[in-house]
Protein backbone atom coordinates (compact mmCIF):
# COMPACT_ATOMS: atom_id res chain seq x y z
CA UNK A 1 0.00 0.00 0.00
CA UNK A 2 1.14 3.36 -0.70
CA UNK A 3 0.63 6.26 2.18
CA UNK A 4 0.36 9.62 1.21
CA UNK A 5 -0.48 12.29 4.26
CA UNK A 6 -4.01 10.80 5.32
CA UNK A 7 -4.65 8.30 2.26
CA UNK A 8 -3.49 5.32 1.57
CA UNK A 9 -3.72 3.78 -1.68
CA UNK A 10 -3.98 0.18 -3.16
CA UNK A 11 -3.36 1.41 -6.77
CA UNK A 12 -0.28 3.14 -7.56
CA UNK A 13 -1.75 4.44 -11.12
CA UNK A 14 -3.06 7.72 -10.49
CA UNK A 15 -5.12 8.81 -14.02
CA UNK A 16 -6.36 12.43 -15.01
CA UNK A 17 -9.50 13.35 -16.68
CA UNK A 18 -8.42 15.62 -19.58
CA UNK A 19 -8.51 14.64 -23.36
CA UNK A 20 -11.29 12.44 -23.31
CA UNK A 21 -13.50 11.95 -26.44
CA UNK A 22 -16.67 12.06 -23.83
CA UNK A 23 -17.74 11.81 -20.40
CA UNK A 24 -19.05 7.65 -20.48
CA UNK A 25 -15.02 6.71 -21.94
CA UNK A 26 -13.55 8.73 -19.22
CA UNK A 27 -15.84 6.88 -16.35
CA UNK A 28 -15.43 3.65 -17.84
CA UNK A 29 -11.60 4.13 -18.53
CA UNK A 30 -10.64 5.37 -15.24
CA UNK A 31 -12.73 2.91 -13.30
CA UNK A 32 -10.88 0.00 -15.44
CA UNK A 33 -7.39 1.86 -14.36
CA UNK A 34 -8.31 0.78 -10.54
CA UNK A 35 -6.85 4.21 -10.10
CA UNK A 36 -8.05 5.72 -6.81
CA UNK A 37 -6.78 9.14 -7.55
CA UNK A 38 -7.73 11.36 -9.90
CA UNK A 39 -7.00 15.08 -10.92
CA UNK A 40 -8.88 17.29 -12.79
CA UNK A 41 -7.75 21.13 -14.16
CA UNK A 42 -9.96 23.40 -11.79
CA UNK A 43 -10.59 26.05 -14.74
CA UNK A 44 -12.59 22.97 -16.19
CA UNK A 45 -14.42 22.30 -13.42
CA UNK A 46 -18.18 24.07 -12.15
CA UNK A 47 -16.62 24.76 -8.78
CA UNK A 48 -20.64 26.63 -8.23
CA UNK A 49 -22.08 22.87 -8.63
CA UNK A 50 -21.40 19.45 -7.41
CA UNK A 51 -23.47 18.07 -10.31
CA UNK A 52 -20.81 19.60 -12.99
CA UNK A 53 -19.92 16.80 -15.48
CA UNK A 54 -16.23 16.12 -14.79
CA UNK A 55 -17.12 15.61 -11.10
CA UNK A 56 -19.83 13.94 -10.31
CA UNK A 57 -18.91 10.59 -11.75
CA UNK A 58 -15.30 10.77 -9.56
CA UNK A 59 -18.02 11.37 -6.63
CA UNK A 60 -19.78 8.59 -6.78
CA UNK A 61 -17.08 5.91 -8.17
CA UNK A 62 -15.03 7.39 -4.81
CA UNK A 63 -12.59 8.35 -6.24
CA UNK A 64 -9.95 10.59 -4.86
CA UNK A 65 -10.23 14.32 -6.04
CA UNK A 66 -6.94 15.66 -7.03
CA UNK A 67 -7.69 19.39 -8.09
CA UNK A 68 -4.83 20.83 -10.18
CA UNK A 69 -3.75 24.03 -10.51
CA UNK A 70 -2.74 23.96 -14.06
CA UNK A 71 -3.40 27.75 -15.69
CA UNK A 72 -1.88 29.39 -12.78
CA UNK A 73 1.38 31.10 -13.69
CA UNK A 74 2.47 32.33 -10.78
CA UNK A 75 2.45 31.50 -7.25
CA UNK A 76 0.08 34.39 -6.57
CA UNK A 77 -2.28 32.05 -8.77
CA UNK A 78 -1.94 29.02 -7.90
CA UNK A 79 -2.76 29.64 -4.23
CA UNK A 80 -5.94 31.67 -5.23
CA UNK A 81 -6.83 28.73 -7.57
CA UNK A 82 -6.14 26.15 -4.42
CA UNK A 83 -8.05 28.20 -1.63
CA UNK A 84 -10.61 28.13 -4.16
CA UNK A 85 -10.95 24.09 -5.05
CA UNK A 86 -10.55 23.52 -0.54
CA UNK A 87 -13.76 25.50 -0.60
CA UNK A 88 -15.69 24.30 -3.29
CA UNK A 89 -14.67 20.80 -3.17
CA UNK A 90 -13.68 20.38 0.34
CA UNK A 91 -10.38 19.01 -0.42
CA UNK A 92 -7.02 20.30 1.21
CA UNK A 93 -5.33 18.29 -1.31
CA UNK A 94 -3.65 20.02 -4.38
CA UNK A 95 -1.55 19.33 -7.30
CA UNK A 96 0.42 21.93 -7.57
CA UNK A 97 0.97 23.10 -11.27
CA UNK A 98 2.81 26.49 -12.29
CA UNK A 99 4.12 26.42 -15.87
CA UNK A 100 3.93 29.79 -17.31
CA UNK A 101 5.27 28.73 -20.78
CA UNK A 102 2.64 27.05 -23.07
CA UNK A 103 4.66 25.99 -25.44
CA UNK A 104 5.98 23.16 -23.73
CA UNK A 105 4.22 23.52 -20.42
CA UNK A 106 7.39 23.33 -18.34
CA UNK A 107 6.70 24.13 -14.44
CA UNK A 108 8.64 27.34 -13.10
CA UNK A 109 10.87 25.93 -9.93
CA UNK A 110 11.18 29.23 -8.43
CA UNK A 111 7.07 30.00 -8.70
CA UNK A 112 6.14 26.74 -7.68
CA UNK A 113 8.64 26.63 -4.00
CA UNK A 114 7.47 29.78 -3.07
CA UNK A 115 3.66 28.45 -3.48
CA UNK A 116 4.47 25.34 -2.31
CA UNK A 117 5.83 26.23 1.40
CA UNK A 118 3.05 29.14 1.84
CA UNK A 119 0.11 26.22 0.83
CA UNK A 120 1.90 23.70 3.68
CA UNK A 121 1.65 26.49 5.87
CA UNK A 122 -1.94 26.97 5.64
CA UNK A 123 -2.76 23.26 6.01
CA UNK A 124 -3.08 21.55 2.18
CA UNK A 125 -1.34 18.82 1.14
CA UNK A 126 1.19 19.59 -1.60
CA UNK A 127 1.87 17.24 -4.63
CA UNK A 128 4.05 19.71 -7.00
CA UNK A 129 4.22 19.01 -10.22
CA UNK A 130 8.13 19.47 -11.18
CA UNK A 131 10.69 19.26 -13.65
CA UNK A 132 12.97 16.00 -12.97
CA UNK A 133 15.62 18.42 -10.39
CA UNK A 134 16.60 16.25 -7.92
CA UNK A 135 17.67 19.79 -5.55
CA UNK A 136 14.19 21.27 -6.68
CA UNK A 137 12.89 18.07 -5.41
CA UNK A 138 14.68 18.22 -2.08
CA UNK A 139 14.06 21.70 -1.04
CA UNK A 140 10.43 21.32 -1.77
CA UNK A 141 10.62 17.61 0.97
CA UNK A 142 12.27 20.12 3.08
CA UNK A 143 9.05 22.67 3.21
CA UNK A 144 6.81 19.83 3.74
CA UNK A 145 5.05 18.65 0.59
CA UNK A 146 3.56 15.31 0.75
CA UNK A 147 5.34 13.88 -2.18
CA UNK A 148 7.22 15.25 -5.25
CA UNK A 149 5.79 14.48 -9.15
CA UNK A 150 8.57 15.35 -11.63
CA UNK A 151 7.88 15.00 -15.18
CA UNK A 152 9.07 11.66 -17.40
CA UNK A 153 8.81 14.38 -20.65
CA UNK A 154 6.49 17.11 -21.24
CA UNK A 155 2.78 17.16 -20.43
CA UNK A 156 0.93 15.15 -23.52
CA UNK A 157 4.28 14.56 -25.36
CA UNK A 158 4.24 10.31 -24.83
CA UNK A 159 8.05 10.50 -25.18
CA UNK A 160 8.60 8.71 -22.31
CA UNK A 161 11.30 8.97 -19.61
CA UNK A 162 13.54 11.35 -21.18
CA UNK A 163 14.81 12.32 -17.49
CA UNK A 164 15.61 8.68 -16.38
CA UNK A 165 19.03 9.35 -14.82
CA UNK A 166 17.56 12.66 -12.92
CA UNK A 167 14.43 10.63 -11.54
CA UNK A 168 16.52 7.75 -10.86
CA UNK A 169 18.41 10.02 -8.25
CA UNK A 170 15.33 11.90 -7.11
CA UNK A 171 14.13 8.37 -6.09
CA UNK A 172 17.18 7.50 -4.29
CA UNK A 173 17.31 10.43 -2.24
CA UNK A 174 13.56 11.34 -1.28
CA UNK A 175 11.98 10.60 1.82
CA UNK A 176 9.00 11.36 0.58
CA UNK A 177 7.03 9.80 -2.04
CA UNK A 178 7.93 10.00 -5.54
CA UNK A 179 5.22 10.06 -8.35
CA UNK A 180 6.42 10.78 -11.92
CA UNK A 181 3.93 12.57 -13.56
CA UNK A 182 3.96 13.58 -17.36
CA UNK A 183 4.95 12.21 -20.89
CA UNK A 184 4.19 8.75 -20.08
CA UNK A 185 3.30 7.48 -23.48
CA UNK A 186 3.34 3.65 -23.27
CA UNK A 187 2.77 1.40 -20.18
CA UNK A 188 6.13 0.15 -20.70
CA UNK A 189 7.22 3.64 -19.99
CA UNK A 190 4.81 3.16 -16.62
CA UNK A 191 6.33 -0.04 -15.73
CA UNK A 192 10.09 1.29 -16.17
CA UNK A 193 9.25 4.11 -13.96
CA UNK A 194 8.33 1.54 -10.87
CA UNK A 195 11.06 -0.96 -12.00
CA UNK A 196 13.13 2.13 -11.58
CA UNK A 197 11.11 2.39 -7.54
CA UNK A 198 8.92 5.14 -8.17
CA UNK A 199 6.08 5.11 -5.67
CA UNK A 200 3.01 5.72 -8.43
CA UNK A 201 2.85 7.20 -12.04
CA UNK A 202 0.17 9.88 -13.48
CA UNK A 203 -0.96 9.23 -16.88
CA UNK A 204 -3.64 10.92 -18.88
CA UNK A 205 -2.86 11.78 -22.05
CA UNK A 206 -1.51 8.40 -23.29
CA UNK A 207 -5.48 7.09 -21.67
CA UNK A 208 -7.17 9.54 -23.04
CA UNK A 209 -6.36 10.05 -26.61
CA UNK A 210 -5.66 5.72 -27.24
CA UNK A 211 -7.69 4.13 -29.66
CA UNK A 212 -9.54 2.72 -27.27
CA UNK A 213 -8.79 4.49 -23.48
CA UNK A 214 -10.92 1.43 -21.57
CA UNK A 215 -8.58 -1.36 -22.64
CA UNK A 216 -5.08 1.08 -22.61
CA UNK A 217 -6.30 2.30 -18.49
CA UNK A 218 -6.33 -1.69 -18.10
CA UNK A 219 -2.60 -2.17 -19.76
CA UNK A 220 -1.57 0.60 -17.80
CA UNK A 221 -2.65 -0.42 -14.55
CA UNK A 222 -1.14 -3.83 -15.75
CA UNK A 223 2.05 -2.45 -16.00
CA UNK A 224 1.90 -0.45 -12.91
CA UNK A 225 1.68 -3.56 -10.43
CA UNK A 226 4.03 -6.04 -13.09
CA UNK A 227 7.13 -3.03 -12.71
CA UNK A 228 6.17 -2.17 -8.75
CA UNK A 229 6.38 -6.35 -8.09
CA UNK A 230 10.03 -6.27 -10.12
CA UNK A 231 11.30 -4.03 -8.05
CA UNK A 232 9.15 -5.50 -5.02
CA UNK A 233 11.48 -8.15 -5.20
CA UNK A 234 14.65 -6.60 -7.27
CA UNK A 235 15.88 -7.54 -10.70
CA UNK A 236 18.61 -9.91 -11.72
CA UNK A 237 21.87 -7.67 -12.25
CA UNK A 238 23.31 -6.88 -15.66
CA UNK A 239 26.48 -7.81 -17.02
CA UNK A 240 28.71 -7.33 -19.60
CA UNK A 241 29.79 -10.46 -21.01
CA UNK A 242 26.98 -13.52 -22.05
CA UNK A 243 26.87 -16.18 -19.61
CA UNK A 244 25.17 -19.39 -20.62
CA UNK A 245 21.31 -19.63 -19.28
CA UNK A 246 22.22 -23.27 -18.97
CA UNK A 247 25.40 -24.04 -17.46
CA UNK A 248 24.87 -27.11 -15.36
CA UNK A 249 23.11 -30.37 -16.30
CA UNK A 250 21.05 -30.30 -13.02
CA UNK A 251 19.62 -27.66 -10.70
CA UNK A 252 21.73 -25.77 -8.13
CA UNK A 253 20.67 -27.54 -5.25
CA UNK A 254 21.06 -31.19 -7.21
CA UNK A 255 24.79 -30.50 -7.30
CA UNK A 256 26.23 -31.15 -4.39
C1 LIG B 1 -3.71 15.83 -16.00
C2 LIG B 1 -2.44 16.34 -15.55
O1 LIG B 1 -2.24 16.69 -14.43
C3 LIG B 1 -1.38 16.46 -16.55
O2 LIG B 1 -0.93 17.76 -16.46
C4 LIG B 1 -0.35 15.45 -16.18
O3 LIG B 1 0.87 16.02 -16.01
C5 LIG B 1 -0.37 14.26 -17.07
O4 LIG B 1 0.48 14.33 -18.17
P1 LIG B 1 0.19 13.42 -19.45
O5 LIG B 1 -1.06 13.96 -20.05
O6 LIG B 1 1.40 13.60 -20.32
O7 LIG B 1 0.02 12.00 -19.00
Amino acid sequence: MLKIADKTFSSRLFTGTGKFNDKATMVAALQASGSELVTMALKRVDLQNKDDDILQPLIANEMHLLPNTSGARTAKDAVFAAKLAREALETHWVKLEIHPDPRYLLPDPIETLLAAEQLVKEGFVVLPYVHADPVLCKRLESVGVAAVMPLGSPIGSNQGLKTKVFLEIIIEQSNIPVIIDAGLGAPSHAATAMEMGADAVLVNTAIAVAPDPVVMSRAFALAVQAGRMAFETGLAGQQQQALASSPLTAFLEDVG
